[in-house]
């Protein structure tokens, strides 16, 4: 199989979330779409289920990666994995954790084989893994952990042709993140940042933004320490190393239009200081991409949405977005290996 026709393999995620609705319809827009050749890791009988709940006309097709490009125009692909994944919509039970384990694990290892192009997931609600022991804040980290020892450090970054977002520290409690927004922390996200926007995304010369974690950055000083004495020294020892980083910008003037146009990305304190932005703008067609790591990971930018499983409202648009997103970045590997 050449490169470009490998498929890419997209994780079930939370089973009693609406993953399993988004993939059954991002597969019967596979041609208005465009979307390339994908199968999907996890228990075949919950994608069953879920058509049959939803009255969908999707043949779910058992498959090795190998035969899956050539399944997809006809059915939907499926290399089973894992536990079987019994929860009803829109109520995780106790085979939900395990289910989105195996299948997120199944995804990076036939990455790494060779066998898939890249890793693209459905959303995993946090706590009902946190509940079932998974020692990891999300799919990032755990991405990450699974490349082995050394892990990478993976940077989160939320792209949407309108928007490219970064939260330097993510999923912490926000009293905690004076304490952990260091100048070393800063100086290694815009470094990893600004290494994939050119060699995945094909910027050149990436511009970063870095935002103040005060009001007003700080308004030198007198706000809050924390924009002179870390994100301001972050931001030099960016520039001395030849990226375009400007900061401490203040967050509350840096995303309305002409804003936008002076930067390819902004770097946050915070999570919910630049992820709100961007799901404002772009809620359904940002996509979520781990920076760092070894292969191409992508994923929609929203949740596990119980309060819609199963009711045929879920909107595709953000999946088949990462989809596209996934094929693109992996093609420029393709084309960079070989050169
Ligand atoms: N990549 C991942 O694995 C992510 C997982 N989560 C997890 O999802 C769970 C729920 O998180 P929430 O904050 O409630 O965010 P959410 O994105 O699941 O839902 C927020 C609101 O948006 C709606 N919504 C979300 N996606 C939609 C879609 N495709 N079409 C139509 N409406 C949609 C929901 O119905 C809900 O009203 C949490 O456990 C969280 O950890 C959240 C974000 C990303
Ligand atoms: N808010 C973004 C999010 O929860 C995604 O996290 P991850 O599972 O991709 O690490």
């Amino acid at each position: 199989m050449d490169a470009l026709s490998t498929p890419l393999a997209l994780s079930l995620g939370e089973p009693a979330g609406i993953g399993p609705d988004i993939v059954l319809t991002a597969w019967l827009q596979r041609e208005e779409r465009h979307l390339p050749p994908f199968f999907v890791t996890g228990d075949p009988a919950c994608l069953i289920a879920r058509a049959r709940h939803l009255g969908l006309a999707v043949t779910v097709a058992e498959v090795a990666p190998e035969t899956a490009s050539a399944a997809f125009p006809a059915a939907l692909p499926v290399v089973p994995t894992g536990p079987a994944a019994t929860a009803a919509p829109g109520r995780p039970d106790a085979s939900s954790g395990p289910a989105a384990q195996a299948a997120i694990d199944a995804a990076v290892s036939l990455v790494r084989e060779g066998r898939a192009r890249a890793v693209v997931t459905n959303p995993i609600a946090k706590s009902v893994l946190y509940a079932n022991g998974f020692p990891f804040p999300g799919h990032t980290e755990y991405l990450a952990h699974l490349c082995g020892t050394p892990a990478p450090r993976p940077v989160m970054m939320i792209w949407s042709p309108e928007l490219a977002v970064i939260p330097a520290t993510i999923h912490v409690p926000l009293a905690e993140v004076p304490r952990l927004l260091t100048v070393e922390l800063l100086v290694e996200t815009g470094r990893i940042a600004a290494a994939d926007l050119t060699r995945r995304f094909g910027l050149a010369a990436p511009r970063l933004a870095v935002c103040g974690l005060n009001p007003h950055a700080g308004e030198d000083g007198t706000i809050g320490r924390e924009d002179e004495d870390v994100t301001r020294p972050a931001v030099e020892a960016l520039r001395a190393l030849g990226i375009d980083a400007r900061g401490p910008l203040p967050a509350d003037t840096l995303f309305h239009p002409a804003a936008r146009r002076t930067y390819d990305v902004v770097i946050g304190a915070y999570h919910d200081q630049v992820l709100a932005p961007i799901k404002t703008l772009a809620f359904d067609t940002g996509v979520n991409v781990t920076l760092g790591l070894p292969f191409v990971r992508t994923s929609p930018d929203h949740g596990t949405a119980f309060d819609i499983a199963g009711t045929g409202r879920a909107n595709p648009s953000s999946l088949i977005e990462a989809l596209h997103l996934a094929d693109r970045l992996a093609g420029a590997d393709v084309v960079e290996a070989a050169a």
